[in-house]
């Protein structure tokens, strides 16, 4: 081989190398979606999560893959999560509380499993998975702030990324309470009267405060029949993938 072919042949491997590397490049930075739903329990978050499930399903080839998933999640620090909420642990600090809540997120968002099913929300995203999460961090905002400081609770949660969207629900306390009882009889920690009427407030404050840092919230009024409420989710999710 001439010395000017083998140049040739050298530039040709790496250009070849450099278009792969760049074409990789593009499919590691190509990012899925991160929704996440909101509300007062009884807001209608299950609902709207598996209208949204059934819809993006369908129509795969325009959206993409997506993972369903939820917090408190089934996770070690979940699973303690949920016996304190059905009270059959001795009552918890609601700074432990807090803390059980911010670990779960931890571990929703970065444990690495060992097949992607089981890895957390950050990697899926970056395979360009999109992900749908019922309920994230501005539930701790707003139900832990009850008797947290907020300050503190934003710093727990700083290793936290931000979702592209946040769909926020929001009903009159009482038809929550109306709806909540329609679908099952026992009451869990957090779901009294007083509370939820302020987390609610909560909600709302908090959910301001972030959108005037740049978050992407939305706030839905979900006292409305379900397919209306499905509606206005459906034109905020299309937007995003515009
Ligand atoms: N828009 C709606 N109008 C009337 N009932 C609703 C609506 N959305 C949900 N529900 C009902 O209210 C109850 C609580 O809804 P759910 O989606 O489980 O709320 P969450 O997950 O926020 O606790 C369920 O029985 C559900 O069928
Ligand atoms: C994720 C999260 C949930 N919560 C509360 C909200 C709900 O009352 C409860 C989780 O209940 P959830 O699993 O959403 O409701 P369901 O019992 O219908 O499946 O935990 C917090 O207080 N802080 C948090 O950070």
């Amino acid at each position: 081989m001439s010395k000017n072919m083998f140049k040739e042949q050298s530039i040709t491997v790496f250009a070849l190398r450099f278009t792969n590397s760049r074409r990789s490049e593009t499919l590691m930075t190509k990012k899925g979606k991160f929704i996440v739903l909101e509300g007062v329990d009884g807001s209608g978050i299950t609902t709207q999560t598996s209208l949204l499930r059934t819809w993006l399903e369908e129509n795969e080839a325009i959206y993409g893959r997506t993972f369903f998933t939820k917090e408190p999640t089934d996770g070690p620090a979940g699973g303690q999560i949920r016996l304190a909420l059905a009270k059959r642990l001795k009552p918890l600090d609601e700074r432990m509380m807090a803390l059980l809540f911010a670990a779960d997120r931890m571990d929703h968002l970065y444990c690495t499993g060992e097949n992607e099913q089981n890895s957390g929300i950050v990697a899926k995203l970056e395979k360009g998975i999109n992900v749908i999460s019922d309920r994230y961090y501005l539930s701790s905002f707003a139900y832990q702030s009850l008797q947290v400081d907020l300050a503190w609770l934003r710093q727990i949660n700083a290793y936290c990324i931000k979702p592209d969207l946040t769909i926020l629900l929001q009903l009159p306390i009482s038809e929550s309470i109306e709806r909540r009882s329609r679908a099952r009889f026992h009451e869990e920690l957090y779901e009294r009267e007083d509370y939820l009427t302020q987390i609610s407030r909560n909600y709302l404050e908090i959910a301001g405060k972030l959108q005037a840092e740049g978050e992407n919230i939305l706030i839905v009024n979900a006292l409305r029949d379900k397919k209306d409420v499905f509606a206005e989710i459906q034109e905020a999710v299309k937007k995003l993938f515009t």
